[in-house]
Parts: C-alpha cells; sequence; structure tokens
C-alpha cells in the first residue's frame, strides 16, 4: 500500500493564522510543515487562516519540505472548504485531526477526489494521514491506517489522548506505551509512517531528548513538532553513527557483489546479510545523506 518512503523525521506544526510563521517555515529545514488550520487557530480566524495558508502556498517557495495541512475535524463547519481550498492550493498531505474510524478517512477521501475533480488535479496526487487522538482512535488504528490506498501515515497525538484517558502527561511516557505501540504496528503493517507526538514544554531540552531516543528506539518514523528548536534535536537523534554507515555502505556493496554472482544471501564477518540487513542499511543511507554525513558516493565525511 506504501505511496512511496520518504524521510520525515520532523513535522513542524505552523499556526495558519500567522503571516510570519506561515511565510518563513521553509527556512528551517523541517521534512515535512504542517500548515495548522485546526486547534492553533480561534473560531474567529477560521476563514482568515485558511486563506493566509493558501496564498502562502500559491507563492512562498518551501524548498524540499513536504507540505502538509492539518484541516478542521469533520465535526466543525470547517472542513468542507478547508479541503476545497487546500486541493486547489496543491497540498501535498491533508492531515485529518481526532480520526476515530476508518469511516471517516474513507469519508474525506470522497471530498479529496471530488475536489480534485473540481480543480483540475490528477485523481489520486493529495495525500492523507491521520491524527489519533482518542481510546476510540487507537482501537481502530489498525483499520484507520487500511482505510486508503492514499495514507501515507498515523500519527498519535498525546495531549488530546491523555485528555480522552483521563490522564495527562508524564515524563516517563508510561501513560503512552501501549498506544505509541498499537500506531507503531498499525502503520508497519498497512506500510504507512508513524508519527510520535509534540513536546510541548520547550524549555525542558533533556526531557524532549529522551523522547525522541525513545521513539527512535520504537522504531517511529519521526514526531511532530510545534517550534524550529525541535529540528536539529530529532535530527541528531535520528542521524546514524559513523561505524553504522561504514557497516551499510560494506553490506550493500557486498549483496551487489553476492547479486552479481547470483546469490541474494552472503555472510560478512561471519554474520548472515539478507533483505532485512540490506533494507535496514538502506534506511541508514537515506538517513546519512540526509544528515549531510556522505557524500555522492556515500562515502563518510570527516568532519
Ligand atoms: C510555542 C511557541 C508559541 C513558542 O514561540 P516563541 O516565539 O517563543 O518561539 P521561539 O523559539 O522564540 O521562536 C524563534 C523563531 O521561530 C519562529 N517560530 C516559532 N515557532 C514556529 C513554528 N511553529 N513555525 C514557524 N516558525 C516558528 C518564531 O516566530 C521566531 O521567529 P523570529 O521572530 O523571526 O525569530 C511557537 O513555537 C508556536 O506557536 N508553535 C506552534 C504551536 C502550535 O501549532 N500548536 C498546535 C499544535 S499542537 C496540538 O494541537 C496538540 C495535538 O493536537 C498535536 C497533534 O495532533 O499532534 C495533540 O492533541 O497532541
Ligand atoms: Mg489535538
Amino acid at each position: 500500500m506504501a505511496i512511496e518512503e520518504k524521510l520525515r523525521r520532523t513535522m513542524m506544526f505552523v499556526p495558519g493564522n500567522n503571516p510570519a510563521m506561515v511565510k518563513d517555515a521553509g527556512i528551517f529545514g523541517a521534512d515535512s510543515i504542517m500548515f495548522d488550520l485546526e486547534d492553533a487557530v480561534s473560531l474567529s480566524e477560521k476563514d482568515a487562516a485558511r486563506y493566509l495558508v493558501y496564498e502562502a502556498l500559491k507563492t512562498v517557495d518551501y524548498g524540499r519540505s513536504e507540505l502538509v495541512v492539518r484541516i478542521n475535524g469533520l465535526d466543525t463547519p470547517f472542513y468542507r472548504n478547508d479541503i476545497k481550498a487546500m486541493v486547489k492550493a496543491g497540498i501535498d498531505v491533508i492531515r485529518l485531526p481526532k480520526v476515530e474510524t476508518a469511516d471517516m478517512i474513507r469519508d474525506l477521501e470522497g471530498l479529496v477526489a471530488e475536489a480534485e475533480i473540481e480543480f483540475g488535479r490528477e485523481i489520486g496526487t493529495t495525500h492523507l494521514m491521520a491524527a489519533i487522538e482518542s481510546a476510540r482512535g487507537v482501537v481502530n488504528a489498525n483499520e484507520i491506517a487500511r482505510s486508503s490506498e492514499r495514507m501515507i501515515g498515523i500519527a498519535l497525538s498525546a495531549e488530546d489522548y491523555t485528555t480522552d484517558m483521563k490522564t495527562h502527561r508524564y515524563p516517563d511516557g508510561q501513560e503512552l506505551l501501549y498506544a505509541r505501540n498499537v500506531i507503531l504496528h498499525a502503520a508497519r503493517a498497512a506500510g504507512i509512517a508513524a508519527f510520535d507526538t509534540v513536546f510541548t514544554d520547550l524549555n525542558d531540552e533533556a526531557g524532549f531528548k529522551r523522547e525522541t531516543e525513545l521513539i527512535h528506539q520504537l522504531g517511529f518514523d519521526g514526531k511532530s513538532l510545534i517550534n524550529p528548536r525541535q529540528i536539529d534535536m530529532v535530527n541528531q537523534v535520528y542521524q546514524p553513527l559513523k561505524k553504522e554507515i561504514i557497516v551499510a555502505q560494506n553490506v550493500i556493496a557486498a549483496i551487489e557483489n553476492a547479486k552479481q554472482k547470483g546469490s541474494g544471501v552472503i555472510s560478512m564477518n561471519g554474520q548472515m546479510v539478507d533483505r532485512p540487513v540490506v533494507l535496514r542499511a538502506e534506511r541508514v543511507m537515506r538517513l546519512a545523506k540526509a544528515n549531510n554525513l556522505v557524500d555522492e558516493e556515500g562515502n563518510y565525511i570527516e568532519k
């Protein structure tokens, strides 16, 4: 089902009603910029924010960042206009908040397809993702992840989720352990990306690093962020070590060599090298390239 595996370590929320932030969001190097029309925007500013983001998408160069918009929920009077404007502007991905069922994504998909026809966009080119923000959403994560060919990922939204669970966020994250694992497994089983939640205390850098190390270890593709200062911290956690890059280079070279001799499995320093090892090595090299740790040929750059 996977559309295309992009690097999505950092998905930064940008309040859709803040002209300066919307205009400059491209300079920080986030893998994905997520313009927010939902909870960062007050009710009285919904139309203005939609218009601001629409104009920015038409006029500002956001470089290589993937462009995502968090539209308003399906229980609001705003989502239909959000979908039309964002599809018309050519957004890459629509993120639906507070998703609880696969039917919600199918409803969204129908409206997106109508908008693509209305505005002459190729059918299927607007991709979708779901934010899971409640117990019901977690319970249905598997179906949500498989609800549409357009899905690129699912995300945990811990602020709303912990409220729904009648708890709050603790430094050790125990309250999120089940939801994180469910979302991760649902995403992996569907072949799409898994995004961890925002970390809202900008002064607690040690806490942010600890949480990022945990979600990196679990296997998340990346995190939703609220501030540009968090981008480098995530990238540092996700960047491979020199020894991992060298092993990855050797694995890829060895498997290429083996393929030429007609074999898919080889041994390297006594270690079996087969398809999963090669896939992991390829991901290490993609991360190394994204972090400018290797040159064009894939050789480690000493700094
Ligand atoms: C927190 C703060 C006010 C701090 O501001 P400060 O100004 O003190 O920050 P500074 O670091 O001093 O800024 C240095 C320079 O960067 C610029 N700059 C800062 N932030 C930027 C940014 N985000 N985008 C572009 N530019 C930015 C700034 O303008 C300045 O530019 P300049 O003046 O030119 O130097 C600011 O960051 C901010 O508003 N964040 C976004 C908050 C937001 O969107 N919340 C909603 C999403 S969560 C949610 O809804 C919960 C959820 O739904 C989540 C889920 O679903 O996952 C759930 O349930 O869990
Ligand atoms: Mg939320």
